[in-house]
């Protein structure tokens, strides 16, 4: 992992924060379930980084949108929410799941069964969006921008001033993508988002400046209504450097509701024989009010042993009475539990710590008030959780500190975010060659140079991935662009410089140079899809599997194209000093050799996927040719 030697250190921790005159910048956590919005009161206090309650004195918002459709007007918030129950096809809720994301990702054909709404496909982009009752589109960034107006607006008639900035979180495990919606969210909400903030690394920047001085390495778990995050921090002296970020950009508190919805309704069908699973899960009220009890019930369990679902007249004049019990739901969720324990394992290894080292525990997110997720936590780490911080409130708090940072109001602390996963290129044979390692400190840039692999070739197309695997097909394509109009020259010999650039947003930019005639290219990637749950884990999961087979095959290609580089190249000069070369009486013998090493490295390319063949023959071979080729120059020079 990259650990500047250089970064910035503060001062004294004692010196003052010093103050300069801007606008203020908002610090906004965009959740699945729920949004809250903070400003700093005091920039020399930052204690007194607030969260801005809103016109219905709560100090979260849910992340809810109602559209009237014969109005064309719409309600956020609490007044959205209590309107679903009547208007469900055109309350949108959740959509933090859909953005940035395909429509035919699997994690989104899961979730179209459980919802009430209409989720479709945009034919441009191929991504999730939503559609009214009256068939009108909406992107999943129209409904998180219909969110920020609102807390814009929150903000607004709290400080009684316009606010056009501000700093919105999303999941450390977001891709490029994801982050490039949750912007023009952002943009449309009339914000201008000076930075886009990972949710558990914003929770460590509340947590580290609030508790006075702090030092040391913390572990952020957050799990969220819609994402899990952990995230591995070390805290210094105003410097907040992320060693390692892991998670699922699909998991959280809806999936446990879903759980309990689905027990729920087999439970009522069961009862009720003369009710069909299928009417029930097609009636959209009665679902609404399932899923509204479900989740209560959900939430009352973290505080009392066992609780009731009452839905009265839920279809055919019956109605839900059950019983649950805290044990019933731990069991019949901890599948969901145990699935946030892999990433955290993960995130331990690549920041190099073992549990014992990790100081404190930062719970974030409304489903870390669960008692089994806190034990299953402690258990993990071999320590109790740190119970000073408000899981709800801690991600908006950072977003408004790293808006301070931003503004200039906060001086002499540095946030070292990292890129969550590898990110490089496609070469030859479908290798995939990495040019930045995941966990890696942003901002970043990064250039590596390479070449063709055909003779004359006048064009070459870089086709971006991200994955831990080593070849590409393994891995996920987030963007291709093409270069052209580079002169014919022989292989290996154009030089192209490819340059990653990695924004403080973990936004990327790749651009593509050749020297020689300074043609260029550039895309700033935006990825097709999201990476799925499942994408996620197979990719760490596979590439640890098997990283010796890949290793093993990417060394053999490496091999056989530099070999058959350097055999091109001899057989380029043995055609053009044909004629002093073949007075020597090492000519036809030297001649074929390079041709019998030509017919390996074919012979060799035709059966890549054979393993059994050793490469370092050809290896052997090259060098030889190479040795006699130079032994037949100098003795064609005496002639
Ligand atoms: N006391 C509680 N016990 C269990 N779950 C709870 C409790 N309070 C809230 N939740 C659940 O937490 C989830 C919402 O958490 P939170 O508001 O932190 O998420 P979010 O910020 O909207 O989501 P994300 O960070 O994933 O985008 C919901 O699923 C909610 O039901």
């Amino acid at each position: 992992m990259l650990r500047p030697s250089s970064r910035l250190k503060l001062c004294s921790p004692r010196m003052p924060f010093a103050r300069w005159a801007s606008s203020k910048v908002i610090g906004i956590d965009l959740g699945t379930t729920n949004s809250a919005v903070a400003y700093i009161r005091d920039p020399l206090d930052l204690k007194s980084v607030t969260v801005i309650e809103n016109d219905e004195g709560k100090r979260t918002t849910p992340s809810v949108v109602g559209f009237d459709v014969k109005n064309g007007s719409y309600t956020v918030g609490e007044a959205a929410k209590r309107q679903a129950l009547i208007n469900p096809e055109n309350t949108f809720y959740a959509t933090k799941r859909l953005i940035g994301r395909a429509f035919q990702d699997k994690e989104i054909q899961k979730d179209l069964l459980h919802v009430p709404f209409k989720v479709i496909e945009n034919p441009t982009n191929k991504h999730a969006y939503l559609s009214t009752s009256t068939g009108e589109a909406k992107s999943p960034s129209e409904i998180g921008s219909a969110v920020l107006s609102y807390l814009k607006r929150t903000a607004e008639n709290y400080l009684n001033e316009e606010i056009n900035k501000a700093v919105i979180t999303v999941p450390a495990y977001f891709n490029d993508s994801q982050r490039q919606a949750t912007k023009e969210a952002g943009k449309m909400a009339g914000l201008k988002v000076l930075r886009v903030v990972n949710e558990p690394t914003a929770a460590a920047l509340s947590f580290g400046l609030n508790t006075s001085e702090y030092s040391g390495i913390i572990a952020v778990y957050d799990l969220g209504g819609g994402t899990f995050d952990i995230s591995i921090l070390d805290i210094e002296g105003g410097v907040f450097e992320v060693r390692s970020t892991n998670g699922d950009t699909h998991l959280g508190g809806e999936d446990f509701d879903n759980v309990l919805i689905g027990y729920v309704v087999n439970k009522f069908v069961e009862a009720n024989t003369e009710v069909s699973k299928e009417a029930l899960t097609k009636n959209r009220e009665a679902m609404q009010r399932i899923r509204a009890a479900a989740e209560q019930a959900k939430i009352d369990l973290s505080h009392v042993k066992e609780t009731r679902i009452n839905i009265p007249f839920i279809e055919n004049n019956k109605h839900i009475n059950l019983l649950i019990k805290e044990h019933e739901l731990d069991d019949m969720t901890m599948t969901l539990i145990e699935k946030t324990i892999p990433p955290v394992k993960r995130a331990m290894k690549d920041a190099e710590i073992e549990p014992e080292e990790v100081e404190e525990v930062i719970l974030v997110g409304g489903m870390t008030r669960m008692p089994r997720i806190r034990s299953v936590v402690s258990d993990v780490f071999g320590r109790e959780p740190n119970a000073s911080v408000n899981p709800d409130e801690t991600v908006a708090l950072g977003a408004a500190i790293q808006g301070g940072v931003l503004s200039g109001e906060i001086k002499n602390v540095l946030l070292l975010d990292v890129t969550p996963l590898t990110l490089g290129i496609e070469t030859y044979g479908g290798v995939f060659s990495p040019l930045i390692p995941r966990n890696t400190t942003v901002p970043v840039k990064k250039t590596e140079v390479f070449s063709t692999g055909v003779d004359g070739q006048t064009g070459v197309d870089i086709r971006v991935f991200q994955g831990e695997r080593g070849l590409v097909k393994d891995n996920k394509l987030i963007g291709d662009f093409k270069l052209a109009g580079i002169e014919p020259m022989p292989k290996g010999v154009p030089q192209i410089g490819v340059t990653f650039d990695i924004d403080a947003d973990g936004i990327i930019n790749v651009s593509a140079a050749e020297t020689g005639t300074g043609k260029e290219n550039s895309i700033t990637v935006i990825a097709n899809s999201g990476l799925t749950e499942e994408e996620v884990n197979r990719l760490v999961e596979d590439a640890n599997a098997n990283r010796e087979l890949d290793n093993l095959i990417r060394q053999r290609v490496e091999l056989i194209t530099k070999a058959d580089i350097m055999i091109s190249d001899t057989e380029n000069a043995f055609k053009r000093f044909k004629q002093t070369i073949i007075k020597s009486p090492l000519y036809s013998e030297v001649l074929s050799e390079l041709r019998s090493t030509r017919n390996m490295i074919t012979d060799f390319k035709a059966n890549e996927s054979d393993l059994s063949t050793d490469v370092n023959d050809v290896k052997k071979a090259t060098d030889q040719v190479q040795k006699r080729a130079m032994q037949l120059f100098q003795d064609a020079a005496k002639k």
